[in-house]
């Protein structure tokens, strides 16, 4: 039997709660398996993705109206609530619909036994709106980030950790509308590969990005109809993912046989561009991945190109050990919290914690020192997070520089606003580039091009 979009938002839900699941990359098998498309496929996708960004908050009402806490309330049971809140509270679903909805869920689900229970806390549920119900889970709460952490469905931590991050910046006023952008899904957006897609740029249908100049923003509906983009030449890529990648490409001209490296190219999307940019001129890429199954999806990726790279699996903080290998560009886009692309990652901001950070930040220090040591004089090196929490990003950079005084820091804003079509407005102090969801609708990308003077 054909499953319902409830069903399919239901099923990535669970195991996204249960098996650490990431929505992105199974909503998209659920949904080709269940043969949805079209408006079916919309209402899935966002039943899913807007029960898990919010999924504190509902957390929070479900609590008040079950008057009892959510971690004793059976998990397929707690999920069928959960969807049944987004759609009340988030989607303008009639409250009769709405119910009924999550009660033949639940009888689907072989939940019977919780029939009246989902009924009545639903029912309470639909007594408030959204804006009654965050009215009364903020009473009596005066701690600003508390607030805004209900107000915008984010976890206390990530909501201090962003202020942190814009307040560097002087940019602290800017934290609510950072939030709401959050939350707010991302727009799709494309790259056409140099060389291989040019004509998608010029084709008169196409609507270019602002800043990228490889940009364009996809259609509505599925890009993976595009046969350029089955094909891997036009790839779905965030326009931020594709300036960090051409910040390094494009930081000074390209000599024949320079030799690039990608620290941690797994999945392939920006190892993708670079060896575009690499082939157009000579130069050679080697993506390398730590993990076996992303380096898969790296040769997966790389395969329109397999001409003019090599792939590998290998663990990044082994780099410099070996004094032969050496390479004039190195893409350091560091394994991170991701805090930077909770559009795009529904659930992520629920699953990191403040140890996440401490842990990661360990690791991308000792990539960043091992990727230095193999970069030849006169290289460039790009260190790039898709977070902007401080501790990953200007700390790391700091820190590690401390131990390498002969390292360099290039402006790299003034750099990458000769490659944009136009004026970013993205320095992050001290030559750095961080990007905005709420100023440049792209992820939170921290970009820093460093470069070892000729002969140190
Ligand atoms: C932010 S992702 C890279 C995204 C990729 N550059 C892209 O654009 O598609 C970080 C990657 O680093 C990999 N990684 C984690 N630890 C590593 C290590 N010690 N050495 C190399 N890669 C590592 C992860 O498996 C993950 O694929």
């Amino acid at each position: 039997m054909r499953a319902s979009p409830r069903r399919v938002a239901f099923d990535v839900l669970h195991a996204v709660s249960v098996e650490d699941a990431y929505a992105n990359l199974l909503l998209p098998t659920r949904l080709r398996g269940a043969a949805l498309t079209g408006s079916d496929a919309g209402f899935a996708t966002e039943l899913c993705y807007g029960t898990l960004r919010r999924r504190g908050l509902y957390d929070a009402v479900i609590e008040h109206a079950a008057g009892r806490a959510v971690d004793t309330i059976d998990a397929p049971v707690l999920d069928v609530l959960r969807l049944g809140a987004h759609q009340l509270l988030g989607m303008g679903t009639p409250p009769h619909a709405a119910v009924d909805e999550s009660v033949r869920l639940a009888l689907a689900l072989r939940l019977g036994r919780a029939k009246g229970f989902v009924n009545a806390v639903l029912r309470r549920v639909s007594e408030r709106t959204e804006p009654q119900w965050t009215e009364l889970l903020l009473a009596g709460v005066d701690d600003p980030f508390e607030r805004f952490a209900i107000e915008h469905a984010h976890p206390r931590w990530v909501v201090a950790s962003l202020a942190s991050a814009l307040s560097a910046q002087n940019r602290g006023e800017e934290l609510e509308a950072l939030l709401a952008a959050d939350n707010v899904p991302a727009r799709v957006s494309l790259v056409a590969l140099p060389g291989l897609a040019d004509a998608a740029l010029s084709a008169a249908d196409a609507e270019l990005s602002d800043y990228s100049p490889l940009g364009l923003r996809a259609p509505s509906g599925d890009p993976g109809a595009d046969p350029r983009v089955r094909s891997g030449v036009v790839r779905v890529q965030d326009e931020g993912s594709q300036l960090a990648a051409l910040a390094l490409s494009r930081a000074r001209p390209i000599a024949s046989g320079e030799r690039w490296l990608d620290v941690c190219a797994g999945p392939g999307g920006k190892a993708a561009l670079l060896a575009a940019e690499a082939a157009r001129a000579g130069a050679h890429l080697l993506a390398s991945e730590a993990s076996p199954a992303r380096t898969d999806l790296v040769r997966r990726a790389l395969a329109p190109l397999a001409d003019s790279v090599s792939v590998r699996t290998a663990d990044g903080r082994t780099l410099g050990a070996d004094p032969l290998e050496r390479y004039d560009r190195i893409m350091l886009d560091a394994p991170c919290t991701g805090l930077g692309a909770l559009r795009r990652r529904p659930e992520a901001r629920w699953r990191k914690s403040e140890d996440d950070v401490v842990e990661l930040a360990a690791l991308q220090a000792s990539l960043l020192t091992a990727a230095l040591s193999a970069l030849s004089p006169g290289g460039v090196l790009a260190y790039v997070t898709c977070s902007p929490h401080p501790s990953e990003t200007t700390a790391i950079v700091d820190t590690v520089l401390e131990g390498h005084p002969a390292i360099e820091r290039l402006d790299t804003a003034d750099l990458l606003d000769r490659v944009t079509k136009a004026p970013l407005d993205a320095r992050a102090g001290r030559g750095a580039v961080q990007l905005w969801p709420h100023r440049h609708g792209t992820d939170a990308m921290f970009i820093q091009l460093l470069s070892r003077p000729d002969g140190a």
